[in-house]
């Protein structure tokens, strides 16, 4: 959610109560139908058997469900932007991607850009964002030590009074080696995106005819042990040089995909992800969950299957262990 609200805020800005909350439920309906549609072994079917293509949608089992994805579709599509074009007109909007777009000139034509350009950002982000607050809570979870690691940076760097913020950032290298893992252990989406190539090419001596379907496979990437000896272990230390330095950018991580697709959302991830995994750290322990006996809940890492993965849902517990942030926090989440 907190992933999702963001987003909503940076694109739509402040929308009407309750109107947020049926929006991003909404986005996430059609997230799970588009992974039931959309799976690497469809894909591999349809690339393989080209001809399938040309039946029409009712031959699949998928058919009701791409009704239903479209009625979503355009539903997300059509209301935020509405809902804001009319707080533009009656004086209420607040700042957002839209609004910046309804203060310019603008056509028709320029409108049916920017409705989907809205949709693009918001499903983009919204699905891979939660996965990776997901993950790094799954790996503090698993992790204690890196977890008290994170947090005894913080506590060095930070006044035990105040909330770390951006500007403390370039004094905490473990928290970003932290981002950078939590990336590498599980990337969101492990076959990359799929792309064609537009015309005729030859890699490394391998003919790629035009129109041939290419994916990065970022899982194999994540799993070299050549780079990262002991691949299914969660350890930040291998994003970090001997002098305590980010080995390389976030924003550069293969996670992100690769060339002119590259997720033009890094940046916004970069800076909304630290605030969420710095706030989150500074304020609570994470661990595992008890039963009601007072024994603990083991927690497994395990995930969906699909184009994007998530963790399958688990038990954790929340502690919070510093009362003067926690107040902060709290101050801070009421104003808004
Ligand atoms: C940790 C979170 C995220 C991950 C791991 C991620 C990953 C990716 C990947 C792998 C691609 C496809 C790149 C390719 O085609 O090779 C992509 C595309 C995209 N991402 Fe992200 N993304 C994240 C968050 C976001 C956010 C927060 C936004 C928006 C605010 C966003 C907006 C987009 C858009 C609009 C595209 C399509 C770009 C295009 O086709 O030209 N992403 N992302």
């Amino acid at each position: 959610m907190t992933a999702g609200s963001i987003i909503v805020a940076v694109t739509y800005g402040d929308l009407a109560d309750g109107n947020e909350g049926s929006y991003l439920a909404c986005a996430h309906v059609l997230a799970d139908l588009v992974q039931h549609i959309v799976t690497p072994k469809k894909a591999a079917m349809f690339t393989t058997f080209p001809f399938l293509e040309k039946l029409p949608s009712w031959c699949f089992s998928a058919h009701s469900l791409i009704g239903h994805s479209r009625e979503l579709s355009q539903h997300l599509l059509n209301e935020p932007f509405n809902e804001v074009k009319a707080q533009v007109a009656n004086g209420t909007a607040s700042r957002s991607l839209i609004t910046d777009f309804l203060s310019q000139p603008h056509d028709d034509a320029d409108k049916d850009i920017m409705k989907p350009v809205a949709f693009t950002v918001y499903m983009a982000g919204m699905e891979t964002s939660a996965t990776i607050l997901q993950t790094f809570l799954l790996a503090m979870v698993l992790y204690p030590d890196v977890q008290v690691r994170a947090r005894a940076e913080i506590d060095q760097v930070v006044r035990h009074d105040k909330m770390p913020c951006l500007n403390d950032r370039a004094s905490l290298p473990y928290l970003d080696a932290i981002l950078c893992e939590v990336m590498r252990w599980y990337p969101p989406t492990p076959l990359g995106v799929a792309h064609a190539t537009a015309n005729d090419d030859i890699y490394d001596g391998h003919s790629i005819p035009k129109g041939t379907i290419v994916m990065v496979n970022q899982w194999a990437l994540s799993r070299d042990e050549d780079i990262f000896p002991d691949a299914s272990r969660f350890d930040p230390s291998c994003h970090l040089t001997v002098d305590r330095k980010l080995k390389n950018p976030f924003i550069n991580h293969f996670a992100f995909g690769h060339g002119r697709c590259i997720c033009p959302g890094r940046w916004f991830v970069e800076y909304s992800l630290w605030t969420a995994a710095a706030s989150i750290l500074a304020v609570l322990c994470i661990d595992h969950a008890k039963d009601s006996n007072g024994n603990r809940i083991e927690v497994k890492p395990e995930y969906t299957t699909g184009s994007l993965i998530r963790p399958a849902p688990f038990h954790c517990l929340f502690e919070s262990i510093n009362t003067a942030r926690e107040g902060h926090l709290r101050a801070m989440m009421n104003s808004e």
